[in-house]
């Protein structure tokens, strides 16, 4: 196959959406999305493949910045917007577009590249381990209760534009993520995603409703969520859809949650993506009424092995060999010996010492966030523990007292 890879110029960005809109199935986007990747696209961090005219392969990466163990907000690539054409596809054209990128990422100095699969299957094979398991909930609200911590009544809920209410659901995003690892950092024009709100995506409900939380006059949390009305023999079964729920306290968290599970006229929320620790599971009074399904979340790729293990904490003194393998980026492979804990700087260093535990970049970029467990990954028979107890320190230090958690889509 004689394809051209290179980065698209501006005048190619129709052609090239326009590959991108026929991989996923080819329902063109809405002028507003369209509209909105067009801003926050990057041409200059983008690849496209060339079939003579046509554009069959499209990649791009933003420039973003994740939390990482510890707080550190680390520049990551946000690799996005994957797509192969369907008469090119199974050609290899993935993967050299992988290859490019990712060297390109080294390039640019950024130590990790993050994204959302379309597919769990396919980025494996290029280094990237699931790190942010999350859930999605489905919770009976005729049946469920919520218990309330003190100050629930105080919360006083209003309810806001969401387009107006930006601001405020900004600045408290940018609080939580700080301490979120996983959580990318709102870059500018990204505040713009979280509300976009075409009608054509709206499956039967309501625009997008917000209703913030404040405590003593100051915002303290935000909701938005649309409903889904339904109505059956026995009257009415709507369906509160959740996009975004944040709060910082407890009290501000319950009371959206109670005013969610008391909204007329329904009798279920659900959310597609909550952090796999969310704390509703343990206000509700029958967790077996709630469907909770476990899916992959971020995905994380190590481009530069000992940047990103110097750049995060660790829970808990470490001090070991890792014998990383990694075909893909082969700088990385080798023996690193790993330093660190929770206060002080990581140090990853080349070493001649022998292995104490032996892994490929997959598996440490599923454990880099502390939502995967290094002992798990053992049991699975994916890491191999070649000193005794190595596995027991390395989980523990890079275990974190938060699960990751991505909630910004890209
Ligand atoms: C971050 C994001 O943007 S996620 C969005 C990803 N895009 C999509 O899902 C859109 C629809 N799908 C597509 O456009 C294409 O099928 C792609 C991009 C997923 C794959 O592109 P291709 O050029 O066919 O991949 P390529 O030929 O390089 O395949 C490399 C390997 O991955 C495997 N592979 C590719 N896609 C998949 C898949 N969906 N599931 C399982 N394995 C896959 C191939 O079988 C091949 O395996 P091999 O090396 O053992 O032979």
């Amino acid at each position: 196959m004689n394809t051209e890879l290179r980065i698209p110029s501006v005048a190619d960005w129709d052609a090239w959406l326009g590959c991108l809109e026929l991989a996923f199935g080819g329902v063109p986007l809405t002028p507003e999305s369209r509209e909105m990747y067009a801003t926050l696209s990057r041409p200059d961090r983008s690849l496209g493949h060339w079939d003579g005219s046509e554009c069959v392969g499209t990649a791009g990466a933003y420039p973003f910045r994740v939390t990482v163990p510890g707080g550190a907000a680390v520049p990551a690539a946000g690799v996005t917007m994957v797509s192969v054409a369907a008469t090119h596809r199974r050609q290899g054209l993935l993967t050299s577009m992988m290859r490019r990128q990712l060297d390109d990422v080294r390039s640019w100095g950024e130590p990790i590249a993050v994204l959302k699969a379309s597919e769990p299957a396919i980025y494996g094979r290029f280094g990237y381990g699931a790190a942010t398991p999350e859930t999605a909930l489905r919770i009976d609200t005729d049946r469920v209760r919520l218990a309330l911590p003190p100050g629930t009544d105080r919360v006083r809920l209003r309810r806001a534009s969401p387009g107006g209410a930006l601001d405020a659901c900004e600045a408290v995003y940018a609080r939580l993520a700080a301490g979120r690892p996983g959580t990318p950092v709102r870059q500018p024009g990204w505040e713009k995603m979280p509300v976009n709100d075409p009608a054509a995506h709206r499956e039967g409900g309501s625009p997008l409703i917000c209703v913030l939380a404040e405590r003593d006059g100051e915002v303290t949390g935000y909701v938005t969520y649309r409903v889904r009305p339904a109505w059956e023999e026995a009257g009415p079964r709507g369906t509160v859809a959740v996009r975004d729920l944040a709060a910082l306290d407890p009290a501000s968290y319950a009371a959206l949650w109670r005013f969610l599970f008391g909204i007329d006229l329904t009798s279920a929320v659900e959310c597609g993506n909550r952090p796999a620790d969310d704390a509703v599971l343990q206000l509700v009074s029958d967790v077996r009424r709630c469907e909770v399904r476990l899916r992959d979340g971020l995905y994380v790729r190590l481009v530069d092995l000992p940047a990103a293990l110097q750049a995060r904490r660790y829970r808990a003194p470490v001090d070991v060999v890792l014998e990383v393998e990694d075909a893909f980026c082969p700088w990385n492979t080798g023996r690193w010996r790993l330093t660190g804990d929770a206060e002080g700087v990581a140090s990853c260093r080349p070493t001649e010492d022998p292995a104490d535990l032996v892994l490929s970049v997959r598996e440490l970029g599923a454990a880099y966030l502390g939502g995967v467990s290094l002992s798990t990954l053992a049991s699975a028979g994916l890491v191999r523990e070649e000193r005794p107890g190595a596995v027991a320190e390395a989980a523990l230090a890079f275990s974190w007292d938060v699960a990751p958690w991505c909630p910004h889509e890209f």
